[in-house]
């Protein structure tokens, strides 16, 4: 377990105020994370669909084409920014998420890439677990009606730090594919994901520090910030949680940004102090991770 996090880093998490207007939304993007960049941050995550409003009507409408890659820029403004924007910040940027359509089927996705210090490409990460679902009194949500699921785990890593496994917003909600990720030696689970007014009180928070204890690892959610005017009224309350669970920094419901250091020492001295990482029993369970997952570093 030991050097699962190489050195200490500081993450940042842009809870962003977006609307209508994309390029508008791409300009204020690089603005914020620009911001978080100055603050000495190393890690800058945007929240899911940074680019456009959360909805089902919306994705079609803001989707773009990201295959073959590198796309153009007319098949991809939001591509296009989030790698200059890592460029110009000298970070590795978690694009949030971006409606996708692929071109050869037409297919749409939610889709997060991320990016390297040199703007390159370094993961895309399809959502893997679509959110349905229905609460009468509540919300009522069928992301499948427009769009396709992703099929795999994404793990990335970034060389001078270590492995961050990269998820969408709904995916938080299956513990597995948190566990296998930890389980390939990510030292982080980072969720853009955009709850909303109705689960984000029950269960964004529970779920966040959830999968931290459950791993011994940290956790980031990025939320949009709410916007009150939206049919879909983010939840908000970006956070990081520690390997113990303890919840390290946590937003309001308006644009914010919250910022973390985490620590390999930290991990290290939860995994030691309560020792679970050592004592399971696979003989009991067996051990899915060393089965056939499908993942991608
Ligand atoms: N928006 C989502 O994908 C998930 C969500 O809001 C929830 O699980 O609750």
């Amino acid at each position: 377990m030991a050097g699962l996090l190489k050195k200490p880093v500081k993450i940042a998490l842009v809870q962003l105020a977006s609307g209508a207007d994309k390029p508008h939304n791409l300009l204020h993007a690089r603005q914020k994370v620009l911001e978080a960049a100055s603050t000495g941050a190393q890690i800058v995550v945007l929240p899911e669909c940074f680019n456009s409003p959360y909805g089902t009507t919306f994705f079609p409408t803001y989707a773009e084409v990201l295959l073959p890659s590198p796309p153009t820029e007319a098949q991809s403004p939001s591509y296009h920014a989030l790698s200059s924007i890592a460029k110009e910040a000298n970070i590795y940027l978690i694009g949030g998420s971006i409606p996708e359509r692929e071109e050869s089927t037409g297919k749409l996705y939610n889709t997060s890439l991320t990016f390297s210090r040199d703007g390159s490409l370094l993961a895309t990460h399809r959502k893997v677990h679509l959110f349905d679902i229905d609460i009468p009194g509540g919300i009522t949500f069928k992301e499948s009606e427009v769009l396709s699921p992703g099929n795999k785990i994404t793990i990335v890593d970034f060389p001078e730090y270590g492995k961050v496994a990269v998820a969408i917003c709904y995916d938080i909600r299956f513990p597995e594919l948190a566990m296998v990720a930890a389980r390939k030696g990510a030292f982080a689970l980072v969720y853009p994901g955009a709850f909303n007014t109705t689960t984000g009180p029950l269960h964004w928070r529970l779920l966040g520090q959830g999968r931290a204890v459950d791993n011994q690892v940290y956790v980031a959610l990025c939320s949009p910030a709410r916007d009150e005017e939206a049919g879909y009224k983010a939840w908000g309350h970006s956070l990081v949680a520690d390997p113990l669970g303890k919840v390290l920094g946590e937003a309001e419901e308006g644009e914010e940004i919250i910022y973390a250091e985490l620590s390999g020492e930290e991990i290290e001295k939860t995994r030691k102090g309560i020792p679970v990482y050592t004592q399971r029993r696979f003989e009991v369970y067996p051990d899915v991770s060393e089965g056939k997952v499908k993942y991608e570093e």
